[in-house]
């Protein structure tokens, strides 16, 4: 399918505060953007508006060409989100928390997929343990589970790298290139160097370019 996710003079204030303005980017198949930026630039704004969380901005969102604003249903049919936070319940263990999400995104929950989503990344034998007894890391994991169990062309992930090992980054790093390879496209934000191939980039908060 067509896929393209289009900025046109993308502004941004907070409190009065500029945080980020006149940004034009198009994104579509195969992609990879890291948006980048200092601590407070706006990297988690900016994706809460990519994602229609946010409506406080100037400019115009398109989405295959049609205003995001006009668009939103289908847009959002398209996404996924994980957001800064982890996004698990600490009452839930692993199984109810993917179950819960792909009910919530209208998906049929599958038992068998997600036994297998959360065995991949690490956590078999942790599927039915409430998520307070859970490390930072496995938490994060469950996340990243949806990844496997919820195919949306379009992935907005803000620091998903957060909390997890060295095996973790890498398994992730495979995941986002082949999603891209598949006809997928990713902005991510990170604090991490990536190892990810033809990897594109937003800056946000630097002056003087
Ligand atoms: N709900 C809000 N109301 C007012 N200001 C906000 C709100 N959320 C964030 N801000 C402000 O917007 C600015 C950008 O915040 P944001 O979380 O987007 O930055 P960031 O680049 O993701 O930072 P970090 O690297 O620390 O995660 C900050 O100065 C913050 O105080």
């Amino acid at each position: 399918m067509r896929l393209c996710l289009e900025a046109r003079q993308l502004a941004c204030e907070r409190d009065d505060r500029p945080l980020f303005g006149q940004l034009d980017f198009a994104l579509g198949s195969g992609d990879i953007v890291q948006v980048e930026g200092p601590n407070g630039s706006g990297k988690t704004t900016l994706l809460k508006i990519l994602s229609g969380q946010l409506g406080d901005y100037q400019g115009e969102l398109f989405w295959n060409g049609v205003s995001l604003r006009q668009n939103r249903d289908h847009f959002l049919a398209n996404l996924l989100y994980l957001g800064h936070a982890p996004g698990v319940k600490a009452g839930l263990t692993a199984l109810e928390t993917l179950a819960w999400y792909q009910a919530l995104a209208g998906d049929i929950p599958s038992e068998d997929t997600s036994l297998e989503a959360l065995a991949q990344w690490g956590l078999a034998g942790f599927e039915d343990v409430p998520a307070h007894q859970l490390s930072a890391g496995q938490q994060r994991r469950i996340a990243l589970a949806r990844l496997l169990l919820q195919p949306r062309p379009l992935w907005i992930l803000d620091e998903p790298f957060t909390a997890i090992d060295r095996n973790g980054v890498a398994l992730l790093e495979s995941l986002i290139q082949a999603h891209a390879n598949a006809g997928g496209c990713v902005v991510v934000t990170t604090h991490h160097r990536l190892d990810i191939a033809r990897l594109g980039r937003i800056r946000l908060g630097v002056t003087g370019e």
